[in-house]
């Protein structure tokens, strides 16, 4: 594989099973430095299991992985020794501190000291790290669990559902730290989700897997880009035929006087009425809507899962 472009991690063709169960068939991940990529799906489409391949945790039945433009079966130590993650379950000593918590594994990686209280303030934690972790709220210990993803200050940082179970102040709060960290610290982060309008908010870059295929990967600005109109009028075969003279085949559907329709360039709204107009049509309303994710994957899947 050839990493033409620099990217921080690229997969190609990635394939796993467990026993009889093709659980990925074809998964090409291509991850730019400084990135926020959002890898996306719904429980049970891959993500895990992908990440754990990127983390030599399982090994792939075929593809391959390249990190840091080494290929991950031959220089995994090397590798790892640059990624932190969070892809189980964190696992801390519930009745220490939670600077004992990180200066336990400062000592194992033989980091400096001084990392401890560094990633303390990154994840806001600073207030409470002479606290016992089991007197932590659920949020508090997410975010502990990243500083210590965070400790040995990785290039590439792998996250594996991070804001699963938080309430919208922890969601908040993990999304600001994690936004913050390409900018100020140069770290590239991957991280999965099964909540669209959650990646919207954090991801520059987004993959969509289902049933262990990739069905979408590049900007969230141009999987977002297209207005979804609605168009009511008094006659909507004509209406139909003129929408579609603007918009080609990109008619979604067409429910009693409404018509729903991508458009991706919003001056044709005026081109459209005066059509409309000059064909005798009434226009009640015509009225734009940013695309959510959820509407995108309605469109890329024709199914509603999120
Ligand atoms: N060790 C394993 N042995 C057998 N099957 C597995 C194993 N790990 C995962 N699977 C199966 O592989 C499929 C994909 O699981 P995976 O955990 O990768 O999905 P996911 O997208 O991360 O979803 P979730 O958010 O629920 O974890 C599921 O059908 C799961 O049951």
């Amino acid at each position: 594989m050839t990493n033409e472009t620099n990217y921080i991690l690229a997969t190609d063709h990635l394939a796993k099973k467990f026993g009889k169960q093709e659980v990925l068939h074809d998964v090409s991940l291509k991850i730019a430095p400084g990135d926020i990529y959002g890898f996306l799906g719904v429980n049970g489409a891959g993500k895990s299991t992908t990440m754990k391949l990127l983390l030599g945790l399982l090994q792939p039945d075929a593809g391959n992985i390249e990190i840091f433009g080494q290929a991950l079966n031959t220089n995994r130590n090397e590798i790892l020794k640059q990624i932190g993650a969070l892809i189980e379950e964190p696992s801390f000593y519930p009745n220490l501190t939670g600077a004992e918590n990180l200066n336990l594994i400062k000592n194992l990686l033989e980091l400096p000291a001084k990392n401890v209280d560094k990633v303390l303030k990154i994840v806001s934690l600073e207030n409470a790290k002479d606290k016992l972790v089991q007197n932590y709220s659920l949020g508090m210990k997410q975010r502990l669990a990243i500083a210590m993803a965070l400790i040995k200050f990785p290039k590439l940082l792998i996250l594996d559902e991070p804001t699963n179970g938080l309430d919208p102040e922890g969601m908040h709060q993990m999304r600001e730290l994690i936004k913050s960290l390409p900018t100020k610290y140069g770290i590239t982060v991957l991280i999965s989700s099964h909540l669209l309008s959650e990646m919207s908010q954090m991801a520059h870059t987004v993959g969509i897997i289902k049933d262990g295929n990739l069905i979408y990967q590049g900007s969230m600005d141009s999987l977002t880009g297209k207005q979804k109109y609605f168009l009511k009028t008094d006659n909507k075969v004509i209406a139909k035929q003129i929408v579609a003279k603007y918009t080609g085949t990109d008619i979604l559907e067409s429910q009693s006087h409404v018509l729903t329709f991508n458009l991706g360039d919003p001056q044709l709204t005026a081109s459209i009425i005066k059509a409309l107009v000059n064909a005798g049509v009434s226009v009640y309303s015509l009225y734009g809507k940013k695309k959510s994710l959820e509407d995108v994957f309605l469109d890329l899947t024709g199914s509603a899962d999120r």
